[in-house]
């Protein structure tokens, strides 16, 4: 990854247009210089920003801009590299219309940035059952950005999803499948590879020398000696006694439920966790509104607000911006620190 000097602004893309990343972004925007937000270049339609602002009455001046030009219009207006929608949007209703311009947005943010113009890809929150809908490929942005970057780079990245918050950093091992699936999933390589990665961007990237991860036991009480389930001691015992002789401090596997409370955090930087509610539940019940989430292993810096399109409220004014306003900062921050390539 290159080294910035902070001038390239982020890339902000659309997401869902009907759902809430448009208030937000405005939002965010607004108060731009109040949280001293670094330069963001919104990534999407231009005219569903200007009804959006409309309807929420925030007085906005757009400017149609490029990575290049974002920095300077940032001050006065809310530069956009337009990727049109193609339809009219309702800010609440979801249209899968509107697939294909939130796709591009993406794969446009993605190669600036590979082009280095842009200097992180943050992303608004996508619906993914209208892009499966279209014909949507993969499970959400961390399979899709790992999969441009492996085409653009000729070689093979493996994104690792990491939910981050100030009291509390969580990975989920397995992602976007079914809870049936989990178990036959969660195998020593894939805690193995997780492992690393995480242990090599929180050192490379978030400057943590020593980075402890706490790993948690797929069944209740971590198997109870084998009497709730093998997996505990047959599969994530075994790997996290590999990356304890390589050097990374992984211990576990821990019972689940007792390795959130507040004294249990203090003992570790990272929760990895075997399946997605394992590592999001307790991120969002302690820091919906701060939390965000950050993909690791990839050859750029990709943050997004915690939370989904919340259709049910956008249009509404009741939209909280402070996870994006998170994610913008985090960008900002992970892009200051070197990172290798
Ligand atoms: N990074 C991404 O692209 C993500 C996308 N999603 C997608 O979002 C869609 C909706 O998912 P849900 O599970 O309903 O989660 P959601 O986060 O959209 O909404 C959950 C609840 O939180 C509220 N909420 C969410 N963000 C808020 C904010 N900024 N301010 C105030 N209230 C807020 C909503 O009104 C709703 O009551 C799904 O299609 C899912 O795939 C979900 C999470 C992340
Ligand atoms: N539940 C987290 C989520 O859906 C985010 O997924 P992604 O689109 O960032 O891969």
């Amino acid at each position: 990854m290159a080294e910035h000097g902070g001038t390239a602004p982020l890339a902000l893309t659309q997401g869902d247009p009907a759902g809430i990343g448009p208030d937000v972004t405005l939002a965010a925007w607004q108060q731009r210089k109040e949280l001293a937000l670094q330069p963001f270049l919104f990534i999407g339609d231009p005219k569903v920003l200007e009804s959006r602002a409309r309807k929420l009455d925030i007085p906005l001046t757009l400017k149609l801009s490029s990575p290049e030009e974002a920095e300077a219009d940032f001050a006065d207006a809310l530069p956009v590299l337009p990727v049109p929608v193609g339809i009219d949007v309702v800010a609440g209703q979801p249209h899968v219309a509107t697939a294909r311009g939130t796709i591009s947005a993406i794969e446009t943010a993605v190669s600036l940035c590979m082009d280095n113009r842009v200097r992180a890809v943050v992303t608004n929150p996508i619906a993914k059952a209208v892009l499966y809908e279209a014909g949507f490929g993969f499970p959400g942005h961390t399979e899709f950005l790992a999969d441009l970057a492996s085409k653009a780079k000729g070689q093979s990245y493996r994104p690792v999803m990491m939910l981050a918050g100030e009291k509390l950093r969580a990975v989920p091992l397995t992602i976007h499948i079914p809870l049936k699936d989990v178990p036959a999933a969660v195998t020593e390589d894939l805690v193995l590879e997780t492992c690393r990665i995480i242990h090599a961007d929180l050192t490379s990237r978030f400057g943590l020398s020593a980075p402890r991860l706490a790993v948690s036991g797929l069944n209740p009480h971590a198997g109870e000696g084998g009497a709730l389930g093998k997996e505990d001691d047959a599969v994530i015992a075994p790997a996290l006694k590999r990356l304890r002789a390589e050097g990374i401090d992984a211990f576990g596997p821990l019972p689940a439920d007792t390795m959130f409370h507040d004294e249990a955090r203090r003992r570790y930087d990272v929760a990895v966790c075997m399946y997605h509610d394992q590592a999001l539940i307790p991120v969002k019940a302690l820091d919906f509104d701060g939390a965000v989430n950050v993909t690791l292993g990839l050859p750029f810096v990709r943050t997004s607000p915690d939370h989904g399109t919340a259709f049910g409220i956008a249009g509404q004014g009741l939209a909280r911006e402070h996870s994006l306003v998170a994610a913008l900062k985090l960008a900002d921050q992970l892009t200051r620190k070197a990172g290798a390539d």
